[in-house]
């Protein structure tokens, strides 16, 4: 990676403390450095519990970092709080899991979009209307969506509305956890098309948190892997998901549910290995 990577992990771990009684704290994530460069894609994959989403809320500030450094642009942002943490927003941004939740029900669209338009050094009316207007254009909703409301939408439009305000400040790196799993499969590759079009056209870098295999190798040029909170696998997609090295990564590809019945047999019957190997 040429120049100052975008984000940079540097021996980061999180531990929560210990519930009741001289409860030991537990640790979730453990020692985990890993880089994002200029415009990269990459993808953070890893059983349910893996502490994939921790990864995500740590360098979005919304967990406290025990050890290690989160660096945006070489800055070190890992304890940044108040005033401070919002004005990284026109450069680090999210996209969740949930479009139902991640919306202010209360706010009109416009007034949604127009929130990062108008943090830190707010623009113009006039460039904020017009910027509203183009946003809406770009994730493919007519004009008029400004005015209405969160509930006066799909599922898949509110994920649409969700990215456009993510991408209204063209910031530098878009944490993206679980953003179509709350989708249906059709709606779930459009909102990943407009994405990829979005990265194409805008050249954010994205940290994509998944644990769908399928969408990794279409998605992102590189991949982490996740094990109990410590990246035990890392590489191009494709080198990961066609030629996993770590045995748990072997399991994850062969878990992954694919169309063609010879090749889900074939899978099953590489898991099987695989168990048997890890004992
Ligand atoms: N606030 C918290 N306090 C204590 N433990 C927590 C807290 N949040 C998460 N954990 C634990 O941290 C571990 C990692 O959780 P995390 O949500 O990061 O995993 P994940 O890989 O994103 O899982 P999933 O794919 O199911 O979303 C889990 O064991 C979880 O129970």
């Amino acid at each position: 990676m040429t120049g100052t990577p975008v984000l940079q992990l540097d021996g980061v771990a999180v531990r929560y403390p210990g519930r009741g009684f001289r409860k030991a704290p537990t640790t979730v994530i453990e020692d985990v450095s890993f880089e994002v460069g200029h415009a990269e894609t990459v993808a953070l994959v890893g059983e349910s519990g893996s502490g994939k989403t921790t990864i995500g809320k740590a360098v979005l500030g919304l967990t406290p970092v025990s050890a290690g450094r989160v660096l945006l642009d070489g800055r070190d942002i890992t304890h940044l709080t108040g005033r401070a943490r919002r004005l990284l927003s026109s450069d680090l941004q999210a996209i969740f899991q949930n479009p139902y939740g991640s919306l202010n029900p209360a706010l009109p669209v416009g007034r949604t979009l127009a929130e990062p338009l108008l943090t830190g050094s707010p623009l113009p009316r006039q460039e904020v209307h017009d910027r509203i207007a183009d946003l809406l254009r770009r994730v493919g909703l007519p004009e008029d969506a400004a005015d209405r409301f969160p509930a006066q939408f799909s599922g898949g439009q509110r994920q649409r509305i969700a990215i456009a305000r993510a991408v209204a400040r063209q910031p530098r790196i878009i944490i993206c956890d679980e953003p179509t799993s709350a989708l249906d499969v059709t709606t779930q590759a459009t909102a990943l098309e407009l994405l990829t079009e979005l990265h194409n056209t805008l050249g954010c870098a994205y940290l994509f948190i998944t644990h769908d295999l399928a969408v990794v190798k279409e998605f992102a040029a590189r991949t982490l892997v996740l094990q109990h909170g410590r990246i035990v696998e890392e590489g191009p997609s494709i080198g990961v998901c066609d030629r996993p090295q770590h045995a748990y990564t072997r399991r994850l590809v062969a878990a992954a549910p694919v169309p063609d019945p010879h090749l889900q047999r074939k899978r099953r019957q590489q898991r099987t290995e695989a168990e048997a190997t890890a004992g």
